[in-house]
């Protein structure tokens, strides 16, 4: 019988902590030999011998928490939000001192949000407008989500390169916010609800047609095939990887 893989959760009470604690359990080929809380040491991963270490805890501890995890040569999987440019290059200097070491940071595990992400990115140098309207949960203390900076970024880029000029909006007076956060100049839009889980919705219009982008996650058992995936593969991609799509052949539809 082959090792199993020994994976530590942090952030491993919350939400969607404890969603992957269970997920890691359930999993044949994974041990879990930590699962830490916000006051637990991070010393401890090291005595538990963790290999990879899945962070879903907060925005100001998740840098901390890789950083940790890299010197002490672990891989990590990071799904918490608050990964600014700042922040990812930093971490990449981190990594060029542990080359084996693989990290990902995946602001969406859903594969339908992955995979919705990659068409809005797409479909962006096709019409003349776009906007994202994401609604979550509003115990969330984020936003706008991570999930929607990273297609307004990639949709940003797409539409930068081909050229394509700034949406058509002749408004000229709106109070704070009515327009919405301008993300890399894509409008975000961010709704909190009571019984909401994890929605996006991204809208293209171009003169007489209007094409909608819309991901619904139902339950937080909507990441867990994601999170496993990344757990299993992160190994094998050295350095930094930003979003999980860098671990699936979006094209032949395999993973890698
Ligand atoms: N990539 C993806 O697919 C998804 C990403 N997320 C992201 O994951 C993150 C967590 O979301 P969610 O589970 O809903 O949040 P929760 O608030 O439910 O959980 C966060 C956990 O972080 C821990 N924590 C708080 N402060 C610290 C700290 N200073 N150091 C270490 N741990 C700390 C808390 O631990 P304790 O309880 O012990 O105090 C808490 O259990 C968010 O950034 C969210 O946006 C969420 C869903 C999907
Ligand atoms: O906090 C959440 O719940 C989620 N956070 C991530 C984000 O900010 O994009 C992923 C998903 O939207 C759920």
């Amino acid at each position: 019988m082959s090792e199993l893989l020994p994976v530590a959760v942090l952030g491993a009470r919350g939400r969607m902590g404890a969603e992957a604690v269970a997920a890691v359990r359930e999993a044949p080929d994974l041990e879990l030999v930590a699962a830490l809380g916000s006051s637990d040491p991070l010393d401890s991963l090291v005595a538990a011998g963790a290999r990879v270490v899945v962070d879903l805890t907060v925005p100001e501890a998740t840098y901390d928490n890789v950083v940790f995890a890299v010197r002490h040569r672990m891989h990590a999987v990071v799904g918490t939000t608050g990964w600014t440019p700042e922040r990812l290059g930093k971490l990449g200097t981190v990594l060029a001192g542990a080359p084996a070491t693989g990290v990902l940071i995946a602001p969406n595990f859903a594969l339908g949000s992955v995979l919705a992400t990659a068409f809005a990115a797409t479909a962006a140098r096709y019409f003349e407008s776009v906007e994202i309207i994401e609604l979550h949960h509003p115990d969330k203390i984020d936003a706008p989500s991570g999930t929607a900076v990273r297609t307004a970024q990639l949709i940003a880029t797409a539409r930068e390169a081909a050229g394509v000029p700034a949406a058509p909006d002749a408004t000229r007076d709106a109070p704070d916010g009515a327009r919405g956060a301008g993300i890399d100049g894509v409008p975000v839009h961010s709704v909190r609800l009571r019984g909401l889980t994890a929605h996006q919705e991204v809208l293209f219009g171009s003169p007489g047609e209007q094409l909608s982008l819309r991901h619904d996650s139902f339950d937080r058992a909507s990441f867990m095939p994601g999170v496993l995936l990344g757990i299993r593969s992160v190994a094998q991609h050295p350095g930094l990887t930003v979003g999980l799509d860098g671990y699936l052949d979006l094209q032949a539809g395999t993973s890698s």
